[in-house]
């Protein structure tokens, strides 16, 4: 960990020779000692015979001398291990024995000089591989300068550190039995303090294999804290399949996803969840990944945005069908559900087990052919979908969680990711099963409390932080997502920014989808226009003068629907005892003018109510409102002086005879659309 301290703090280690000098200087000290001891023992000897040679007083002086310094070094010794302790008494013991053979009889007489000789080299030796093993033995917890131990972790040991600019990793071993790689996630706050470092500057990565091995990175310096501009798609022309670049990570390297699957690899496509509290730069993140998207040859957008595409509208002309929020979004997720399984049935008749850039091309492989005698098709090619829902807490009520898992699972393996961004990372905002059905998330700056809900619990534990942005660092992201390296998951990234300078290149990349990008195919653009009818007309081409590209068809002024509005088969509760056939009352003096074109005035016969009802239905489909329920038909009700209990029970009939179908919200019912050739709706057709 010193080590490791060291990199963290100088990241540049000593260079040229005074650094190789210095650095060996350091690794050879410790072994020194013994060496000088004996050499100090020879210089002694040597003395010594000068002063007392055939002294006979000397000689039982030294002798005892010899003999007390043995035991004191054994007596000194007893709080030493015992095998220390008989080592310093063997050193000591030859050591002042040969001293007093020098100094009587001469360093040089008959064998001294050879005890010397091999004697002297031997013990230094003997101490240098005590002091090698403890340092390779457990010795390294207290050479790093007692920070485990300050951060409670004493017997874990650093390993190998390897040093990258601005990244210092090295191998952490916990104590076997007694610590876990969870201790080690949640120290990391206090590595970060005894660093003096931001809490996201240290992650642990832990090893899959061990539950007490990982790798402990450290990254210094926060490199996204310069501001850098979106200047333009990184692949324009490329696939879908090739990875998007929306940012880049706090070591430069490029911030990338992947929407569509890999069978090589063994994953589906992927659904993104964008999630951060205000300002946290979602908006710029949504704009990163669409013009991303925008920018490849083989990909259609839907697009849902109750903000009126504030953020979007340059990218306008480039969506396949862009809504606005409320009914018309009702109506594109509906169709994006009937879209699913009409392109699940294509891609399995073209024996593709999921989406690849060959499915989008015109079907010559006679191995992807949909022909019974295996030749060659021919069929147009189906371009990934991208469906996409901005601000979707009230989309995904709408649908309710279990169609929404259920929609989800299916698109995975349709060509069909959904990208869904909410204004408040929480679970008020999307239940628990729907958040699952997100296996990708890029994760903003959020409120503390809602970390929980943006990221997975071991991202977090290996030192994710969104919550300690909150909207300090726009930008900043953690993206987790199949096809990036795990480890990746709890580096900080920051997305490019979009300043209005972007406008004109957004303006430009849209013309391009325009005119270069993929249209939607028959099989998907005949399952959209089966639920939204004239709502869906796919993306015009750029020179057929037709109205702007991307803007819904105008649907008829609808009163907001309550998000609690529950009538469907239920009665409304202000109609409840009303006898849906009893007679209408006389119509009053002074009741507004009737829409859908009906005469107001005349009270209608139960048989005319119901034609005049059949024929509102025709007209909310011919403006594209396609999902109604009893409040749509306010304005009718008071013209034709019928109640909406009796408006609740035809919708239900109209539902039964297959004219009109199911949503995921009670009291709001899908129009089906009429067949082309004005053939009465199939009752199978939702
Ligand atoms: N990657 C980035 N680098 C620098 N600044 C950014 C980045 N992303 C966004 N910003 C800036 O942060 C501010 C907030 O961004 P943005 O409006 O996208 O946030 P938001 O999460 O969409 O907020 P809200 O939910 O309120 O719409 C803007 O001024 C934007 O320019």
């Amino acid at each position: 960990m010193q080590q490791l301290a060291q990199m963290v703090n100088t990241r540049e280690g000593g260079s040229g020779a005074s650094g190789v000098g210095n650095y060996l200087l350091n690794r050879a000290k410790p072994h020194l000692p013994p060496w000088l001891g004996a050499a100090g023992v020879g210089a002694a000897g040597w003395l010594g015979n000068m002063r007392w040679e055939g002294s006979p007083g000397a000689a039982v002086g030294l002798t005892l001398t010899s003999v007390a310094v043995t035991g004191g070094a054994y007596v000194i010794g007893k709080s030493a291990s015992k095998q220390r302790r008989l080592h310093s008494a063997i050193t000591t013991a030859f050591g002042s024995a040969w001293l007093t053979a020098a100094c009587l009889a001469g360093p040089a007489a008959g064998p001294v000089d050879d005890l010397y000789l091999m004697g002297g080299p031997a013990l230094a030796l003997s101490w240098n591989v005590r002091i090698f093993m403890r340092a390779s033995d457990g010795g390294q917890a207290s050479a790093d300068g007692g920070l485990m131990e300050k951060i409670g972790l004493a017997r874990a040991q650093i390993r190998a550190a390897r040093a990258e600019p601005n990244r210092a990793t090295a191998r952490v071993e916990l104590d076997a039995g007694t610590q876990t790689n969870d201790d080690m996630a949640s120290a990391l706050p206090r590595i970060a303090s005894a660093l003096d470092l931001p809490a996201s500057a240290v992650r642990y990565q832990p090893d899959p294999d061990s539950a007490r091995r990982g790798d402990l990175v450290i990254v210094p310096e926060d490199m996204l804290a310069e501001t850098v501009e979106w200047e333009g798609p990184s692949n324009l022309g490329g696939s879908i399949a090739d990875p998007l670049v929306i940012g880049r990570y706090d070591d430069g390297s490029p911030l990338l996803l992947w929407l569509p699957g890999d069978e090589k690899q063994g994953r589906n496509s992927t659904h993104v969840l964008i999630a951060g509290g205000t300002g946290s730069g979602k908006g710029d993140a949504a704009l990163n990944l669409q013009t991303e998207i925008l920018s490849r040859r083989d990909v259609t957008m839907v697009f849902s945005d109750p903000k009126s595409f504030q953020d979007f509208r340059p990218l306008l002309p480039g969506y396949d069908w862009a809504v606005e929020g409320g009914t018309p979004s009702e109506v594109m997720v509906a169709a994006v559900q009937a879209a699913v399984p009409a392109r699940t049935r294509w891609l399995g008749q073209h024996r593709y087990r999921q989406w690849v850039p060959e499915a989008a091309r015109e079907q010559r492989d006679p191995k992807h052919s949909c022909r019974p005698d295996g030749t060659a098709c021919g069929c147009p090619g189906m371009p990934f979908m991208v469906a996409w829902f901005e601000e979707a807490a009230n989309t995904l009520r709408f649908m309710g969680d279990d169609a929404f898992t259920g929609i989800a699972q299916e698109a995975r393996s349709a060509g069909v990711s959904l990208v869904i961004s909410l204004q408040r990372p929480s679970y008020d905002q999307m239940s628990t099963s729907t958040r699952s059905s997100m296996p990708s998330v890029i994760a903003l700056g959020c409120h503390p409390d809602d970390e929980g809900f943006s990221l997975p619990d071991e991202v977090l534990a290996a030192g994710a932080h969104p919550g300690a942005w909150r909207n300090r660092k726009p930008g900043y992201c953690y993206v987790v997502s199949p096809g990036i390296d795990e480890d990746r998951y709890a580096s900080p990234g920051r997305t490019w920014r979009f300043t209005p300078g972007a406008v004109e290149t957004m303006e430009l990349l849209a013309l391009w989808a325009q005119r270069h990008g993929a249209a939607a195919d028959p099989i998907t653009a005949q399952a959209l226009k089966s639920v939204a009818g004239a709502a869906y007309a796919g993306r015009p081409a750029p020179d057929t003068g037709a109205s702007e590209p991307g803007t819904p068809v105008p649907a008829p002024a609808v009163p907001e629907t309550d998000a609690d509005d529950e009538g469907g088969l239920e009665v409304d509760p202000e109609d409840e005892g009303i006898d849906p056939e009893q007679e209408l009352p006389a119509p009053q003096q002074g009741d507004d003018a009737p829409i859908f074109g009906q005469e107001a005035g005349r009270k209608p016969t139960p048989a005319e109510a119901r034609r005049l009802f059949a024929q509102a239905l025709d007209e909310f489909e011919a403006a594209g409102q396609m999902v109604v329920g009893p409040k749509d038909f306010y304005d009718w009700c008071a013209a034709h002086q019928l109640s909406r209990a009796w408006v609740s029970e035809r919708l239900k009939e109209a539902y039964l005879d297959g004219r009109l179908a199911e949503t995921g919200k009670t009291g709001r019912w899908r129009i089906i659309p009429r067949p082309e050739d004005g053939s009465p709706v199939a009752l199978t057709a939702a």
